[in-house]
């Protein structure tokens, strides 16, 4: 591990607030997207392992950790991030395109209920952070493949924010934040990373446009879910495998932290998937 330790958070900044979700029931056991292999054996244990390094490097950062308890017969419910997309307290649910997560929805807004949060109810389909990414004060909206562009103008309307449309064009990068990663979430022309060839022309001239500075990911590095990663501004928690982008990362003054989350890679999410921020007011 290299840079910040949360013991050494100053008063100024305050340490993330995360939704995690411990994958006891995380198997394949459907395909809805080419990550997936059903026919290939999961090693549950080893992804509870892995999940639970995550969760202990989450807490040595200092963040507020929650938990969601798991639900058996959805085994995607460890990608936390699909859960919603909280903002100012605000808690805009998650409406899944496939019938197979569509359980999890009311789960996570139950939580959110039961948590205090403002639930509102999503009409229009939308998966949650995946899709929806909070950047300084703009949410940057993955389509194309999952969330539907009617959820745009429903999340700017909820959250009371700007939303900006990316069109996402590789099946293998179906939400945005497997192609699209927040370091700083402040906002700033070198805030994000992303790699260009998952968006139409057009999403890659906003991007441009947007984030001048961005770190471009290489395709070798995007494609071990390297973009799939969290950061709380300073240190970056990401796939160790994504080693010249964690190179990239650290040359820009980040810190970095890898966490091997390999086997929860084969339901086709990676460390961001498994992290929803809680934003209070
Ligand atoms: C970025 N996030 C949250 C994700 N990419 N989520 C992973 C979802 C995986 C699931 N099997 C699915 O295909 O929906």
């Amino acid at each position: 591990m290299s840079g910040y330790q949360g013991q050494d958070r100053d008063r100024h900044s305050r340490a993330p607030q995360v939704l995690l979700c411990r994958p006891t029931y995380f198997t394949v056991s459907y395909r809805i997207n080419p990550w997936m292999r059903p026919e290939q054996r999961t090693d549950t244990a080893l992804a509870l392992r892995q999940w639970e390094n995550l969760y202990d490097v989450y807490r040595d950062l200092g963040f507020r950790v929650r938990l969601i308890d798991p639900v058996s017969g959805l085994p995607d419910m460890v990608y936390a991030a699909n859960g919603g997309t909280v903002v100012d307290g605000i808690a805009y649910t998650a409406r899944f395109r496939h019938a197979e997560r569509a359980g999890e929805g009311p789960a996570y807004a139950d939580w959110f209920r039961t948590a205090g949060f403002t639930v509102r109810e999503a009409q229009a389909v939308n998966e949650g952070e995946g899709d929806l990414l909070l950047v300084g004060d703009t949410v940057y909206a993955g389509y194309g493949f999952r969330t539907e562009p009617a959820a745009h103008a429903e999340a700017a309307r909820v959250l009371g924010r700007e939303v900006v449309g990316l069109r996402l064009v590789d099946p293998r990068y179906y939400h945005l934040d497997t192609a699209f990663a927040v370091l700083d979430p402040a906002g700033g022309p070198g805030s994000v990373a992303y790699l260009p060839a998952a968006f139409d022309d057009a999403s890659q001239e906003v991007l441009r446009f947007r984030f001048p500075d961005a770190v471009i990911a290489s395709e070798a590095d995007a494609a071990v879910l390297g973009l799939n990663c969290f950061s709380d501004g300073r240190t970056v928690v990401h796939a160790p495998q994504a080693e010249k982008f964690a190179a990239d990362l650290a040359e820009r003054g980040f810190g970095t932290v890898g966490v091997d989350t390999s086997e929860l890679r084969r339901g086709g999410g990676g460390i961001k998937c498994c992290t929803l921020e809680l934003r209070e007011p």
